[in-house]
C-alpha cells in the first residue's frame, strides 16, 4: 500500500502570506492605506496568549498594523461591549478578532453579534453565517476556509464527492459544511448523536475532523484513497518520557495519523496542517475587509 501525501499547511500557508504581503504592498500603494487588525484577549489562558502572540508577529510580518487590546479577567461583559463599539467606528481598524473563548460570565453570541460584521475578520457573525449559508459568502470563517484551500489543492474540483464533517460547532463543522455543499460535494454532518459513523466515514472521499478528540478516527473507518483534514488541536502529555515527567505537552490532531496515512491518498499533519493556515486566511480576510470598507467611501 502507497502511503499518503501529506498535505504541508505549513508550506501553503507561507506562499499564501507572501502573497498577501503583496497585496497589502498593492492596496497601500493604490489607497494610501494601511490595513489593520485589532486583536481582542480576554484573561490569562496561557494557549489564547500564545495564539494571539503568533496572530500578531504575522500581522505585521505582512506589512499589516497589528493592534492589542488586553483585557483582566474579570472584566465585565459591559468593558468588552465598549471596546468593540470603539473598534467598530475606528477608521485604522479594518478587522477586529475576539479571542475565543472567553471567561464564562461573558455571553459569547452577544460579543460576536456586537462586532461589525463588515469588520468580522473571524465570519462568526450572525449575518456572515447566514450569508455562507445562502451562498453569497462575504468573510469566510478561517479554518474552513483555509481547510478548502488545501482540498482544491490536492482534488483540484470537488464536485460531486462525498464529504463528511465530523463536529456541527458553529466556528469550524458549520461553516466547513456550507463551504463544502457550495463546492458542490454532498455532505454529511456528524455529532454526538450520529449512530453510524463508522459507516459513513468509509463511503467519505473526503474526511473533515473536527471533534476535539485526540486520534478519535480510525485508519480502519476510512475508505482507501479518501482525503482526510484533521482541524484538531489537542495537547497530550509528551511522548518522550522525560519531557512528560516534566510536565512538558505536545500537539495531535482529531486523526491516528500515522495508521490514517498508510490508508488515505493525502492527509493534513498536526501541527503543520490546518491550524498555519487558519492565521494566513484571518490575514487575508483582514485585506478583504480593508478593501471593501475602503471602496465604499
Ligand atoms: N486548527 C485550527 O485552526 C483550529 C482548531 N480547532 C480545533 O478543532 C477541534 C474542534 O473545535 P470546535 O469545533 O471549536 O469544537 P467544539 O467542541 O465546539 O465542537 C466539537 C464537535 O464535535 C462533536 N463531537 C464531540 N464528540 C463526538 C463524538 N464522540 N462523535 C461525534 N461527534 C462528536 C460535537 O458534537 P455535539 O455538537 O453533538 O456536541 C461538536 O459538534 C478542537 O480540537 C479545536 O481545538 C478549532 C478551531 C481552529
Ligand atoms: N476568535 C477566534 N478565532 C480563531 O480563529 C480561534 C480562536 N478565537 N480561538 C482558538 C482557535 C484555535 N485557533 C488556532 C489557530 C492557529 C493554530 C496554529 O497555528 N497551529 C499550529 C501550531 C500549534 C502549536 O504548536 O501549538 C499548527 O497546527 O501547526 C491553531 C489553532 C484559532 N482559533
Ligand atoms: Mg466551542
Amino acid at each position: 500500500m502507497t502511503e499518503a501525501i501529506i498535505i504541508d499547511g505549513k508550506e501553503f500557508s507561507s506562499n499564501l502570506r507572501n502573497k498577501i504581503a503583496e497585496d497589502v504592498k498593492t492596496f497601500k500603494k493604490e489607497r494610501n492605506v494601511v490595513p489593520g487588525l485589532a486583536v481582542v484577549l480576554v484573561g490569562e489562558d496561557p494557549a489564547s496568549r500564545i495564539y494571539v502572540r503568533k496572530k500578531e508577529e504575522m500581522t505585521t510580518a505582512v506589512g499589516m498594523n497589528s493592534l492589542s487590546y488586553r483585557l483582566d479577567a474579570n472584566a465585565s461583559q459591559q468593558e468588552l461591549l465598549d471596546l468593540i463599539e470603539t473598534l467598530n467606528h475606528d477608521p485604522a481598524v479594518h478587522g477586529i478578532l475576539v479571542q475565543l473563548p472567553l471567561p464564562k460570565h461573558i455571553d459569547t453570541p452577544t460579543i460576536l453579534e456586537a462586532i461589525d460584521p463588515d469588520k468580522d475578520v473571524d465570519g462568526f457573525h450572525v449575518v456572515n453565517a447566514g450569508r455562507l449559508a445562502i451562498g453569497t459568502p462575504s468573510l469566510v470563517p478561517c479554518t474552513p476556509a483555509g481547510c478548502m484551500m488545501l482540498l482544491e489543492h490536492s482534488l483540484g474540483s470537488l464536485k460531486g464527492k462525498n464529504a463528511l464533517v465530523i463536529g456541527r460547532s458553529t466556528i469550524v463543522g458549520r461553516p466547513m459544511a456550507q463551504l463544502l455543499l457550495a463546492a458542490d460535494c454532498t455532505v454529511t454532518v456528524a455529532h454526538r448523536h450520529t449512530k453510524n459513523l463508522e459507516e459513513l466515514c468509509r463511503q467519505a472521499d473526503i474526511v473533515v475532523a473536527a471533534v476535539g478528540i485526540p486520534h478519535f478516527v480510525k485508519a480502519s473507518w476510512l475508505k482507501p484513497g479518501a482525503v482526510v483534514i484533521d482541524v484538531g488541536i489537542n495537547r497530550v502529555p509528551a511522548e518522550d518520557e522525560a519531557a512528560k515527567a516534566a510536565g512538558k505537552t505536545r500537539i495531535v490532531g482529531d486523526v491516528d495519523f500515522v495508521e490514517a496515512a498508510k490508508v488515505a491518498s493525502a492527509i493534513t499533519p498536526v501541527p503543520g496542517g490546518v491550524g498555519p493556515m487558519t492565521i494566513a486566511c484571518l490575514l487575508n480576510n483582514t485585506v478583504q475587509a480593508a478593501r471593501n470598507l475602503t471602496s465604499a467611501s
